[in-house]
């Protein structure tokens, strides 16, 4: 078995070289398993390379790979990507991967291990990689999301330049997210934790986002499905319909986030907090996306869009991000009849949660700040009169694709 170790010596508080001298390194030699490589990246791009180039120069002696992967999900997403862009002529074997969480928010992980107060801070990092080395684990699949942003179709005989693509495997969105990711990554030097993305959102928290969307069925479930707390479940879409499966929205939007793999992006930020029931296992459906959004319209007391107005919901938007951070308690957030949140009664939802295949944003053109789309941090551009299209996809079949170590 081929086995490669890479940390990213960078990510979140720089302490991913310690992390591997003193515990992950010592634990592989005690299961007697010596690593192929040992590499800290060197720059952006460096993970995926490494792994790329390993592949190359394996030839057509292609077995199972094991990565044992330090780092946070920007390095994750950086290794999927450039596997995903390196021409081969055939098709490259399954990564499965080991993850020793050394990033800032470690979406994944903490997805995969929900943290409790009771985990010893330095046994609790190595719970996957201590299930590769003992040989009693299991192998979870990652679904991927594949993100494709379009420029506007050009007239003939012109031909539109080639659509940008990003795959993810932990969160895809825009508005106020992908303002948070764009605006944070800035402030990184001068803070390091999670704390720099509460500034962020604290710079972003009055805007809003216009864009006309498209919502898609997952495969093999026919319909969009929204989720209602008052059964605590997903029901069809009230839009959403055999012969129309497709749900039209229209914004403005304040929030408009969707996930796979995760049902939280920081280990208490679960902001996603039923997506691990929708997985393909569970389910017998294909990859899900969980999408969470939030439009002003939905406030009775909307009127229209205004800077009081915008400054007024902030402190809702501000509610929900809080109630994500209680265990996921925004998805039964109604407002009362004054607009104002509370958990009690029938008003209408402040959250739309909503189970779906994939989306399409398309921006208003004169709204600079919605044309900004997060893929697992990487920030991407929508160029003007283009469009951002998400679509969940599964492992086309055991052998291919990546699977965690759990
Ligand atoms: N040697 C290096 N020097 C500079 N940057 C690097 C180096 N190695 C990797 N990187 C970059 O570090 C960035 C941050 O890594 P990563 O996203 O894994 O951690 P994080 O942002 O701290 O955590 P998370 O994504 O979980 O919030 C990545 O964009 C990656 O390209």
């Amino acid at each position: 078995m081929t086995v490669l170790v890479i940390y990213n010596p960078v990510c979140g508080d720089r302490s991913a070289k310690a992390l591997f001298d003193d515990y992950v390194l010592p634990l592989l030699a005690e299961h007697k398993i010596t690593p192929d490589k040992v590499i800290a990246t060197e720059s952006s791009g460096h993970a995926g390379k490494i792994v790329a180039d390993f592949l190359a120069s394996a030839g057509d002696q292609q077995e199972p790979v094991s990565v044992v992967l330090g780092s946070g999900d920007g390095t994750l997403h950086e290794l999927i990507n450039e596997l995903n862009n390196t021409p081969t002529t055939k098709p490259l074997p399954r990564i499965h991967l080991a993850l020793v969480p050394a990033g800032t928010a470690n979406a994944l992980y903490s997805s995969l291990y929900p943290p409790s107060p009771s985990d010893d801070p330095i046994q609790y990092k190595l719970k996957s990689v201590r299930a590769f080395a003992s040989g009693a684990h299991r192998s979870v699949p990652l679904n991927l999301a594949v993100n494709v942003i379009s420029p506007p179709r050009a007239a003939p005989p012109a031909k539109a330049p080639a659509p940008q693509v990003s795959i993810s495997a932990v969160v895809a969105s825009t508005a106020l997210h992908a303002s948070i990711l764009h605006d944070s990554e800035a402030l990184r030097a001068e803070d390091p934790t999670m704390g720099r993305f509460k500034t962020a959102a604290m710079q972003n928290i009055t805007r809003w986002y216009y864009a006309s969307v498209k919502l898609f069925p997952r495969t093999g479930a026919g319909l969009v499905e929204v989720y209602d707390p008052t059964v605590g479940a997903f029901v069809p879409h009230e839009e959403s319909s055999e012969d129309e499966p497709i749900v039209d929205l229209v914004g403005p939007f304040a929030y408009f986030l969707s996930t796979l793999n995760v049902d939280r992006l920081e280990p208490a930020f679960r902001i996603t907090p039923k997506a691990k029931e929708g997985s393909e296992a569970e389910s017998g459906h294909a990859a899900a996306l969980d999408l969470v959004l939030v439009r002003p319209m939905s406030d009775p007391t909307y009127t229209m869009d205004s800077e009081e107005a915008r400054k007024a919901f902030s402190e809702k938007t501000v509610a929900v991000l809080t109630a994500a951070y209680q265990d996921g308690g925004h998805i039964a957030l109604r407002y009362a009849e004054d607009g104002s949140i509370t958990t009690e009664g029938d008003g209408p939802l402040v959250v739309e949660y909503v189970r779906c295949g994939g989306w399409e944003w398309d921006p208003d053109d004169t709204d600079e700040r919605a044309h900004f789309v997060c893929a697992d941090g990487d920030i991407l551009t929508i160029p003007a009169s283009g469009k951002a299209r998400c679509t969940a996809a599964t492992p086309m079949n055991d052998k291919t694709g990546f699977a965690l170590y759990a």
